[in-house]
C-alpha cells in the first residue's frame, strides 16, 4: 500500500515527498529468511578470519570477488557456484569473500541496485528487492562463500547485515558522518574507500570515527525510529581505488597510507582495488594491475616489511565488460561497471594465489 502524502495547501512538510510505501520490518524478513545457526557459525568463522588477516596475525590474502553489482540472483548464484571451488582450493593463501553489491552509489542518476529497484523498470519493489537479496546471500553462504557488501542505505543493513563477513564504504560517501556511525555499530570488517578525488585522508578519518563510539538516528530491529547507541568498529581498513588524478595501487602509496594510518594510532592495513579509478574502469585493465598488485604483495612479503596491503577487491562476472540497461539483457554480464570474465578472473586468482604462497 502506497500513502499519497503534501496534498494539503495548508502543510509545510513534506511539500517534494509524493509517497511513503510501507515496508516489512528486519525483524520479519528476517524471520521469514532466518539466518540459522549453521550459517550463523559460518559467517561468524568468516568475519574472524577477515579480521585476522586485517590484524596480521594469518598471513593469507584478503581477495573480495565479484560483480560491480547484483541484478539477476540467477547469474550471481551461478557465478557463486564457480566461485565456492577456487576458494577451497585457494584456501591456504586466499581468503576468497563474494562481492554480492546490492546498492549503488551513483555520481548522479542511475538505477541504484537491486534491493532498491529489481525490476530495473522503475517500479521499485524494495520490499521484493529487499526479500531476493536476502534469500540470495542465504544461497551464497550455502555455498561455503562468505559475502562482501556496500552498505549505502543506513538502514537497509538491518535486513541482510546479519549474513554479512566484510562490509565496504564506496568513494562516494566515506567522507560522510552517517556512513562512519553506520559502520561504528556494524559486527564485521569494513573498508572505507578513498575519495572519487583521489584523497587518501577521508578514508582514514572514516576508519578513525568508525572506530570510536556513537549516538545517532536509526530504526531498531522492529522497524521503528530509535536512537542507536554503538560501541565502535576496530576493525576497518582502507581501500585504495584510485582517483581523478589516476591510479594509487602502486608500493608508494601503499606504503604513504600505511604510515598515515599508524600516525593516527590506526592499524597499517590496507586493501587495493584493482578496478574503478585504478584500472580506468577497463576490465582487461584491472587484470594487470592485479597481477602487479600480487607483484607487489610476493615482493613485500619476501623483505620481510609485514602484511600491510591485507587484500584485492575484484569485480569480476561470468561475462566479460558490461551492457546498456533498456534492451535484452546478456546473461552474466555487468549492468554497471565492466567486469572481468570469467576465465581472466580465474587466471587472476590463480596468479594471486601463486603470490601468497
Ligand atoms: O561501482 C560502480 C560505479 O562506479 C559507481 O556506482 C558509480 O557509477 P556511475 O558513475 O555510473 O553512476
Ligand atoms: C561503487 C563502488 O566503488 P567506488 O565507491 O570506489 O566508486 C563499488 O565498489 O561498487
Amino acid at each position: 500500500m502506497t500513502i499519497t502524502t503534501g496534498s494539503t495547501t495548508q502543510s509545510t512538510s513534506d511539500r517534494r515527498v509524493t509517497a511513503f510505501s510501507p515496508i516489512p520490518s528486519p525483524e520479519a524478513l528476517r524471520t521469514e529468511l532466518p539466518l540459522t545457526a549453521r550459517r550463523a557459525e559460518m559467517v561468524q568463522r568468516d568475519r574472524e578470519e577477515i579480521a585476522a588477516i586485517l590484524a596480521g596475525q594469518d598471513d593469507r590474502m584478503i581477495v573480495v570477488v565479484g560483480p560491480c553489482s547484483v541484478h539477476d540472483p540467477v547469474a550471481a548464484l551461478d557465478y557463486a557456484r564457480r566461485l565456492a571451488p577456487l576458494a577451497k582450493e585457494y584456501a591456504d593463501s586466499l581468503k576468497i569473500v563474494m562481492r554480492v553489491y546490492f546498492e549503488k552509489p551513483r555520481t548522479t542518476v542511475g538505477w541504484k541496485g537491486l534491493i532498491n529497484d529489481p525490476g530495473m523498470d522503475g517500479s521499485f519493489d524494495v520490499e521484493r528487492g529487499l526479500r531476493t537479496a536476502r534469500s540470495l546471500l542465504l544461497d551464497v553462504i550455502d555455498l561455503g562463500l562468505p559475502v562482501g557488501c556496500e552498505f549505502l542505505e543506513p538502514t537497509s543493513p538491518q535486513y541482510i547485515a546479519d549474513t554479512v563477513s566484510w562490509g565496504a564504504i564506496g568513494a562516494r560517501t566515506t567522507e560522510s558522518q552517517v556512513h562512519r556511525q553506520l559502520v561504528s555499530g556494524l559486527s564485521m570488517p569494513v573498508g572505507f574507500k578513498n575519495g572519487t578525488d583521489g584523497n587518501i585522508q577521508v578514508a582514514i578519518d572514516g576508519v578513525k570515527a568508525a572506530a570510536s563510539e556513537h549516538v545517532f538516528f536509526g530504526v531498531d530491529d522492529f522497524g521503528r525510529g530509535a536512537v542507536v547507541h554503538t560501541a565502535g568498529n576496530d576493525e576497518c581498513h582502507v581501500i585504495l581505488r584510485g582517483g581523478t588524478p589516476g591510479p594509487n595501487y602502486d608500493a608508494q602509496s601503499v606504503a604513504d597510507t600505511a604510515a598515515k594510518l599508524e600516525k593516527a594510532g590506526l592499524s597499517p592495513k590496507v586493501m587495493v582495488d584493482c578496478s574503478h579509478a585504478n584500472s580506468g574502469k577497463d576490465h582487461e585493465r584491472q587484470a594487470e594491475v592485479a597481477v602487479e598488485v600480487a607483484e607487489a604483495f610476493a615482493a613485500n612479503r619476501r623483505e620481510g616489511n609485514g602484511p600491510v596491503l591485507s587484500g584485492v577487491m575484484l569485480e569480476s562476472f561470468l561475462v566479460a565488460g558490461a551492457q546498456s540497461l533498456g534492451g535484452e539483457l546478456v546473461y552474466g554480464q555487468s549492468v554497471t561497471d565492466k567486469c572481468m570474465g570469467w576465465e581472466a578472473s580465474a587466471s587472476v586468482l590463480d596468479a594471486l594465489a601463486r603470490a601468497a604462497r
